[in-house]
């Protein structure tokens, strides 16, 4: 099939599918046209369509469309207009998704996939042989450029097609190329995991208000400490039990805290739900 070709337009990729979800919203919202664009420059010069078979969604059409984006409902004329395409339904449309589109699939195409579960050999098989297909999963912060992402590549896909993902993606935040097994444990610590810790800032917060504070003083504050906590365990690359020692005066108020946290099983409960999250993400993949 004649149509855009990957390698010569790999170092900024003309035309991509962005997906018009809230997952995909997530990476795109972060490559939209600002001083240095990643990937509007190919889209901004007019060299290619970005299409997005998502734009059923209202929101989607609106902030697709201030990218200067081309948006279709066909997703066959995505893959025929686009030489990397991104995959970013729910999993169970996946499949018919894959089905409608593989008969236009080229060895120049690019297929990366952020549906949480479904697993590179998947996408392989439902794919024409020789596909170079992408994985990937993101999280909420990749909204404000500081996000956890992580990827792997299929069999075909090689080093260039890694390093493309890997700077487009880098402008989420933390991006790392990973063995597939993790990327199912990254969705229950991560992709999952902000919700964990939106419901502790919030019970912070509770806990502040229940003691006096005004309710929107304590969540600032419950953000903030959460923020510079993760900043400090980034900056000072110390373990986090070393720097939760550092808080415990000795008879003082956090150990006493922390003894209630335990009586109340936190650290069990946080494991355990990484663990049904990453368990979930394995089942979503054979369904
Ligand atoms: N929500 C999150 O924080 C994260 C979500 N994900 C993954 O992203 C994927 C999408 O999730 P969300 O964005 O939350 O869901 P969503 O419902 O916001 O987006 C799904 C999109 O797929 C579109 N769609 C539906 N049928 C389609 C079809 N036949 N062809 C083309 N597009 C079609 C919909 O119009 C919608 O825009 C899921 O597989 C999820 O596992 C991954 C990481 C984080
Ligand atoms: O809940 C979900 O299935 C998706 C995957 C990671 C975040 N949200």
């Amino acid at each position: 099939m004649s149509g855009p070709r990957w390698d010569t337009h790999l170092e900024q990729p003309h035309g991509l599918q962005l997906p018009g979800g809230r997952g995909g919203q997530r990476v795109h919202r972060r490559l939209r046209p600002a001083p240095e664009p990643q990937l509007a420059g190919g889209v901004a010069d007019g060299a290619g369509p970005v299409a997005d078979g998502a734009v059923g969604v209202p929101g989607a059409r609106v902030h697709v469309g201030r990218l200067g984006c081309r948006t279709t409902h066909s997703n066959g004329e995505v893959v025929q207009s686009c030489i990397l395409v991104f995959l970013a339904t729910k999993p169970h449309v996946l499949p018919g998704v894959l089905q409608e589109i593989a008969p236009l699939v080229t060895p120049n195409h690019v297929l990366v996939s952020l549906v949480a579960g479904v697993t590179l050999q998947t996408l392989e098989q439902m794919l024409p042989p020789g596909t170079k297909v992408l994985r990937f999963m993101p999280n909420l912060p990749c909204v404000v450029q500081a996000g956890a992402v992580v990827f792997a590549r299929g069999r075909c896909a090689g080093e260039r097609e890694a390093a493309v993902l890997q700077g487009l993606l880098a402008a989420c935040g933390l991006c790392e190329e990973v063995p597939e097994s993790y990327i199912d444990i990254h969705t229950g610590l991560s992709g999952s995991g902000v919700a964990y810790v939106y419901m502790f800032a919030e019970a912070l917060a509770e806990g502040a208000v229940k003691m006096g504070m005004s309710g929107p003083l304590a969540s600032r504050i419950a953000a903030q400490t959460l923020l510079g906590a993760a900043k400090m365990m980034l900056e000072t690359g110390e373990h986090p039990a070393k720097l939760r020692a550092d808080v415990c005066t000795p008879g003082g108020t956090t150990i006493h805290a922390l003894h209630e946290l335990e009586k109340g099983g936190l650290r069990a409960a946080v494991m355990n739900a990484v663990e049904a999250g990453t368990i979930r993400a394995r089942e979503l993949g054979k369904n």
